[in-house]
């Protein structure tokens, strides 16, 4: 039977690369690649359909840091289809990142290196802005809008008598101390990233606790650190090229080094073939590839507060209610308007 999968952020770099090698590995795969810039989008396909001449692969149009663009793209998906089986929500952004060089330097030489290596703990910090809707954008693209589009989906995730299945690109930079249950969009922080995958974890759980009943599972995984454009922005690529012997030589020391997105997307795919039963809700499952360059999963239990978790999904469904309000009354305010240019 059809499996239909739709994943954010699909375009490039990892979400590119799982679309590969579900075509790679499974026929029935119908693919709806959910990006916000069509250009790139349509390369995507026509590089897919290179390698999978016969498959079944659809854009859609899709900005997940904007709410009316969520609305419309569900709107446009359930028109589309009857139901979802994977929804991979992988779009996200890291926007001015800085590393503390001071900070990577006294890392270097202490006890914590591998961990500094692995987890980038206490080396970045970026420069976050609102958007249009008001929301901070790294909140609004890695973890709101993808909120809203599985609020959005709901008719077509929990379809009596079936299974549906979500997956978050979380990150082994997400860190319970960098998020603030009284500040969830991180407006005052500096480490947005890390608190908007911290919060994308918590939130993954909480689905577990509220939809398993309905048919709707969520799982967590990372990547490890991949080169993609999202890490070219953080240091120029021909400064990763000139350190890619050090990188491996970093990989005989841990094993989350996975660096291309074929590798990092090992964890993304191991989840398409597993049985949500078999899945530890309070687990990360970690992309990870060995020294001598073998790709394996690894579930690692998460850093999570069951109350904290709670008050978090309340937290969001009150910003859901409030940012649908808002929108009613702009819409409003635009007819009325529109109303008054008539008339004049
Ligand atoms: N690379 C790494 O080391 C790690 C990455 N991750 C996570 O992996 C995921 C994929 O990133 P990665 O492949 O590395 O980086 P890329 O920059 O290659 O991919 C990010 C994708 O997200 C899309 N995207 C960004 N903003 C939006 C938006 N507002 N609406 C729709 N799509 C959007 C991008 O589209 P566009 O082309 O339009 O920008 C692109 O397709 C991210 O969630 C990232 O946080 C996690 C851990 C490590
Ligand atoms: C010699 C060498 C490898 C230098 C690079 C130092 C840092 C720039 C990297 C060390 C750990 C990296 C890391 C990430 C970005 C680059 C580093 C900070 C991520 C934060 C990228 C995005 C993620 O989601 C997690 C990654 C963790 C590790």
């Amino acid at each position: 039977m059809e499996k239909v999968v739709v994943v954010t952020g699909a375009n490039s770099g990892i979400g590119l690369a799982l679309c590969e090698r579900l075509l790679s590995s499974d026929s029935q795969v119908r693919l709806c690649l959910a990006c916000r810039n069509m250009e790139r989008a349509e390369a995507a396909r026509a590089a897919l359909l290179t390698s999978h001449s016969s498959a079944r692969v659809d854009l859609l149009h899709l900005d997940v840091g904007s709410v009316p663009s969520v609305l419309g793209a569900a709107e446009e998906v359930k028109t589309r289809y009857s139901r979802i089986d994977f929804l991979y929500l992988n779009a996200g952004i890291m926007p001015n990142p800085t590393v503390d060089i001071r900070a990577f330097f006294k890392g270097l030489f202490s006890r914590n290196v591998i961990n500094m290596f692995a987890t980038a703990e206490g080396l970045l910090t970026q420069q976050d802005q609102l958007n249009s809707d008001g929301l901070q954008e790294v909140f609004a693209t890695n973890l709101f809008g993808h909120f809203l589009l599985i609020r959005e989906l709901e008719p077509l995730l929990c379809q009596p008598g079936h299974t549906s299945r979500l997956v978050w690109t979380s990150s082994s930079n997400a860190r319970r101390s960098a998020f603030s249950i009284e500040d969830i969009q991180h407006r005052r922080g500096k480490e947005p990233y890390s608190s908007s995958k911290y919060a994308s974890d918590m939130l993954s759980l909480a689905l577990n606790t509220h939809k398993n009943k309905q048919g709707l599972f969520s799982s967590v995984i990372c990547p490890g650190l991949v080169m993609t454009n999202l890490t070219y922005g953080i240091l120029p690529s021909f400064f990763w090229t000139l350190i890619m012997p050090i990188m491996w030589l970093i990989r005989i020391f841990t094993n989350t080094f996975t660096l291309t997105p074929y590798a990092g997307a090992e964890a993304l795919h191991w989840m398409f073939l597993q049985k949500p039963e078999s899945l530890d809700p309070r687990a990360k499952y970690h992309s990870l590839t060995s020294g001598l360059g073998t790709n394996y999963t690894e579930p690692r239990i998460m850093d999570l507060d069951d109350e904290m978790t709670e008050v978090f999904f309340s937290k969001l469904l009150e910003l859901e209610r409030a940012v649908r309000r808002n929108l009613s009354e702009k819409t409003a305010d635009s007819e009325h308007y529109q109303q008054y240019i008539n008339r004049t």
